[in-house]
């Protein structure tokens, strides 16, 4: 299988300055979530970090007393070694009642930097265009960025922290170790650098094969889903389709798997090599101190103590530096994380809240729109206007550009030629939400939110809104009302089969629901309606149509079906993106062309 190009090829390993920059932000990013908790930990690992020196001391001054009191009889010299045994007793079980508290501290933290982090994310992402959030590499992007949300800021932030305390640590158990020779400070130091070297050279490719891999990851979870949800229900009852689809998820795992195999066997026996190299150093340095002292160079005391100090020191910077190498594989997973927050949210958008012709409606000029990494125009060379209150049906053969269409005129893509203006002004220029205000939208295909009933309908307008008077009359409105008479608690029952006690609804019926939606927006002028009728019964339809036919909205309405364009007093045949066809239906019907056509089939199908 060969690696697909990802758009994380280009994510490069960040220089020094750069990295310093972004752990300086997760830094500033802990400090802000959680201030006193992060002050907290820093004391606690203070005191971690100076239990290691305190101990061997403790242990040389034990070993050195019980001599003294073997050598004196003295009942003195006796009860100063006890003392300094419930000293050092004292001292280790601080420290591992310090540890425990530590892990306890720092799974709080953990805690509230993924929710910070993930809310980082949300703020980000809902502040994308449709445009930008529909490609590929930023859905990537985020789905990395999403993954490692809470691990990787607090991986680093904790290996800082780590940093801190090994580092104390060390100079803690340098400054002991001094006093026997400067020479074996250095033994230690040059130990642990083949360790570090091996895992600063691994990081980077583990953050490659992860993210390189993203597309065939993602594929795989995909597969995932769709062997254990239930949605592809029909097609399971096709053995051969669900052999296949396991057969396609296990030549991806086994592909993965290998990769990652791969990997990891490298930096394993790398690892194995590397330790034995820098347990030579330790081993070395303590048949030095044990040869001084059985030159009479060092007491019993001291030779336990060096010891003891060289096998922590070894230690530390074995960890401080695997600490410090495995900073840089997070800080690379940061950097797609603030490669993301500091990504363009689309273009840019006006404030205005109206427009300098009210009531002149939509105006449509040379419109053209190619969708991000497509050829062909979706939509091309558009000129019309939708003067107010006019009800505008759009039909044309699949693909030719209906939902593109509404889309534009909504706001939630901008034409790259041509201009749409409403009331008179452009609508790249409208503020978002004035745009909103003014509009209600069925799109294709509808949403199914898996939330109560009633809420389903509230989503029209947000879920803070809780007047249930009003989602009633939205009900009402969409011919959602026996759908939610029907339900065994009303607008409270849960939908979708993901709640143990959740109920499923037809196609129709989450229909009903998505024009209830619609409906709630009463205050909105223009009513943009994508199929919405497509899985209605044909007493629904009817009953629908007859209903929007007296509100007083601009209506623009796509259907495959005329029945539901009969209370449009306009039609627009769309193909391949361009208008070929534009009058009443009673126009259309008698003059040549695609809507005759659609008519004479639709009406010989009923005949
Ligand atoms: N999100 C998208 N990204 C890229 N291309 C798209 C996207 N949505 C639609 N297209 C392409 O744009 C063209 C117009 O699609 P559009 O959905 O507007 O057609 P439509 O007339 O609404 O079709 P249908 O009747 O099937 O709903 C098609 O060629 C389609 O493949």
């Amino acid at each position: 299988m060969a690696s697909s190009d990802t758009p994380f090829a280009h994510v490069e390993a960040p220089g020094f300055r750069e990295a310093l920059g972004y752990a300086g932000r997760t830094l500033g990013l802990v400090w802000q979530t959680a201030p006193r908790l992060t002050l907290t930990i820093a004391a606690v690992t203070i005191v971690v970090a100076l239990v290691p020196a305190l101990a061997a001391y403790l242990a040389k001054l034990i070993v050195d007393t019980v001599l003294a009191a073997i050598a004196s009889q003295d009942a003195a010299d006796r009860h100063a070694a006890m003392i300094w045994v419930a000293a050092e007793a004292a001292v280790l079980g601080g420290g591992m009642a310090a540890r425990r508290i530590l892990v306890f501290l720092k799974r709080l933290l953990h805690a509230e930097l993924g929710f910070a982090v993930s809310a980082k994310i949300f703020d980000k992402t809902s502040r994308f265009d449709l445009e930008t959030i529909e490609r590929a590499d930023v859905q990537q992007q985020i789905l990395l960025a999403r993954q490692h949300a809470s691990a990787r800021p607090y991986n680093l932030a904790n290996r800082l922290i780590e940093t801190g305390q090994h580092s104390l640590t060390l100079v803690s158990l340098a400054a002991v170790l001094w006093t026997f020779s400067p020479l074996a400070v250095l033994i230690i130091l040059i130990g642990g650098l083949p360790l570090f070297l091996a895992e600063l050279r691994f990081s980077g490719s583990a953050f490659r094969f992860y993210t390189g891999r993203t597309p065939e990851m993602r594929q795989r979870n995909y597969l995932e889903s769709l062997m254990t949800s239930e949605n592809p229900a029909q097609e399971r009852l096709h053995s051969a389709a669900t052999t296949q689809v396991r057969e396609r998820y296990n030549s991806l795992f086994r592909f993965l798997f290998g990769e990652d195999r791969k990997l990891h066997g490298k930096r394993t026996a790398f690892g194995v090599v590397l330790l034995l190299v820098s347990s030579g150093f330790f081993l070395g340095g303590k048949a030095w101190v044990v040869w001084a002292t059985v030159m009479g160079a060092l007491t019993l005391g001291q030779m336990t103590m060096y010891a003891a100090v060289l096998k922590q020191g070894q230690n530390t910077v074995t960890t401080l530096l695997a600490t410090l190498g495995g900073g840089y594989e997070d800080l690379l997973y940061i950097s797609n994380l603030y490669a993301l927050l500091g990504r363009e949210e689309g273009q840019a958008r006006g404030g205005a809240t109206a427009g300098p012709q009210p009531g002149s409606g939509f105006r449509l000029r040379d419109v053209g729109f190619v969708y991000p990494g497509s050829k062909r125009a979706a939509l091309s060379g558009l000129s019309f206007d939708i003067p107010v209150g006019q009800k505008l049906g759009i039909v044309g053969a699949n693909g030719s550009g209906k939902s593109t269409l509404v889309k534009l005129l909504t706001g939630l893509y901008l034409p790259q030629t041509g201009t749409i203006a409403l009331d008179g002004l452009a609508v790249r220029d409208w503020a978002p939400e004035a745009l909103f205000a003014r509009t209600a939208a069925v799109f294709q295909p509808s949403q199914r939110y898996s939330l109560t009933a009633g809420e389903n309908i509230a989503m029209g307008e947000g879920l803070r809104e809780m007047d249930r008077e009003r989602w009633q009359n939205a009900a009402e409105a969409g011919l959602a009302a026996p759908v939610l008479d029907d339900l065994p608690e009303g607008m409270d029952t849960k939908l979708s089969k993901q709640f143990v006690d959740g109920r499923e609804l037809s196609g129709g019926q989450w229909q009903r629901l998505a024009l209830a939606r619609a409906m709630l927006r009463s205050g909105a002028d223009i009513l943009i309606l994508d199929e919405p009728t497509a899985a209605l019964d044909p007493a629904a339809e009817a009953e629908f149509v007859a209903r929007i036919a007296e509100r007083d909205a601009t209506l623009i309405v796509i259907s495959h079906r005329l029945s539901t364009l009969r209370l449009c007093d306009r039609i627009l045949v769309l193909e391949k993106g361009c208008i070929v066809q534009d009058g009443t239906p009673g126009e259309l019907a008698r003059a040549e062309g695609v809507y005759r056509d659609l008519f004479r089939e639709q009406s010989d199908f009923y005949a």
